[in-house]
């Protein structure tokens, strides 16, 4: 039987990767740091994936394995050495630290074994590179070369779309999802040795796969949350049945869906439909998800290439409109879940010293003369004004 290591066994690791690997016939192998949950794994045999909504359906995933890969290092590696497929959903931030073991893993693999499929399933562009770089520079510390990790691995990115809240307490290790699902992998890298994963759509080119997911799903997702909040709003669904909450989200997913059909040239029409399509997921009011998980890590999701500031940085460049993206962005500063390190980081930041020019590039990573710019100093002066009434 094949095997995957997949990091995370979060929402989205129980929820999606660890069930599609399942259902593919892998034997899954799930490493998380945190301990609470690899003991509640390795202690039960199975958990539920209950689809919340129209034709959702129950899946039970079994058979599966639970490592500590905070405290039990050999084990892992000796997982990492014989998988055949490595996932991770643990955040862009976190790849870092997983990297070294699965570095150690190819270094432990025995002479003739195949390639490992390594994948990064996060919410981020091209996240399996940000992996790659991480794992070639400590493979160079197991004394293994560029071409030797070549020769035990292959890297593809991937886009990985499901809505996966947080799960009510009690809930055990069962996870409650919405039906929908779509995992886009690259399949350039595989060359003829495809892995077997149905439900898999493999695509020649990620890129606008990659973009349209993240500029239209998490930009229209985040935008609700921030909206939702600064309205005082708990579920994500009830910020979507605000009928001028709904009306500030479609007008920045209609910026965001004219810069993909002028960069990617997707059809309009199509486009439009997959924007309705998006609305209508995140107004399932069957799934228990939050404003403040949507919205979670704030200074991750106003950085450069993310999900504001990336498409409105491209808009602008085009001359193409973004007032709709940037009041989404004023809406982002104004963030306060209290329990989100981030956030807390964000009004500290809005109530230091730094001036408005200065907190603008550093937030959002745009330069002065960047077409932009002004327009996101005026944002950060705007928020910082209205923290202050
Ligand atoms: N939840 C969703 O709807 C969804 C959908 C698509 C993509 N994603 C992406 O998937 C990733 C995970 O999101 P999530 O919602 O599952 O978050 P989550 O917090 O539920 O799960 C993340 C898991 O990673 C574990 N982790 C943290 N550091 C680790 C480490 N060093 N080694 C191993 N495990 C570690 C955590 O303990 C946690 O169990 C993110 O990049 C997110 O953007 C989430
Ligand atoms: O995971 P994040 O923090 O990047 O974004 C929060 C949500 O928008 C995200 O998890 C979505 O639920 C998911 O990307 C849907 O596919």
């Amino acid at each position: 039987m094949s095997t995957a290591v997949h990091f995370g066994a979060g929402n989205i690791g129980r929820g999606f990767v660890g069930l599609l690997l399942h259902e593919a016939g892998y034997e899954v192998v799930f490493a998380d740091v945190a301990a609470p949950l690899i003991d509640a794994l390795a202690s039960t045999p199975s958990y539920t994936v209950h689809e919340a909504g129209e034709g959702g359906r129950d899946h039970v995933v079994e058979g599966y394995r639970a490592v500590n890969s905070a405290t039990d290092e050999d084990r892992l590696v000796q997982e990492l050495a014989r998988a055949d497929v490595v996932t991770t959903a643990v955040g862009p931030n976190i790849l870092r630290f997983v990297a070294p073991a699965i570095a150690k893993g190819l270094a432990a693999r025995p002479a003739g074994a195949s390639r490992v499929a390594v994948m990064a399933c996060e919410n981020a562009i091209n996240a399996t590179d940000i992996l790659e770089r991480e794992v070639r520079a400590a493979a160079r510390d197991q004394g293994l070369d560029d071409a030797a990790v070549d020769a035990r691995a292959v890297f593809a990115n991937t886009a990985v779309d499901r809505i996966v809240p947080n799960q009510e307490p009690g809930a055990g290790l069962d996870v409650r999802v919405e039906p929908y699902l779509e995992w886009a992998i690259e399949r350039g890298p595989f060359g003829d040795t495809v892995p077997e994963i149905p439900g898999v759509t493999w695509v020649e080119a990620l890129g606008p796969y990659i973009e349209r997911k993240l500029f239209t799903v998490n930009t229209g997702h985040a935008a609700a949350a921030y909206f939702g909040r600064a309205a005082g709003k708990r579920k994500l669904s009830d910020a979507l049945a605000d009928p001028q909450i709904r009306a500030k989200v479609e007008a920045v997913l209609q910026e965001t869906k004219a810069l993909l059909v002028a960069k990617h040239g997707f059809d309009p029409a199509e486009q439009e439909a997959y924007v309705q399509k998006i609305l209508t997921r995140f107004a399932n009011a069957e799934l228990p998800d939050t404003v403040d998980r949507v919205g979670r890590a704030p200074l991750r999701k106003l950085s450069r290439h993310e999900r504001f500031t990336g498409p409105a940085a491209e808009l602008a460049e085009r001359g193409l409109g973004t007032a709709a993206l940037l009041a989404a962005m004023g809406a982002a500063l104004r963030f306060d879940a209290p329990d989100d390190p981030e956030a807390a980081e964000l009004a500290q930041l809005l109530g230091g010293p730094d001036p408005d020019e200065n907190l603008a590039g550093r937030l959002t990573g745009l330069e002065p003369g960047h077409p932009l710019f002004e327009d996101v100093v005026g944002v950060v002066a705007a928020a910082r004004a209205s923290r202050r009434d």
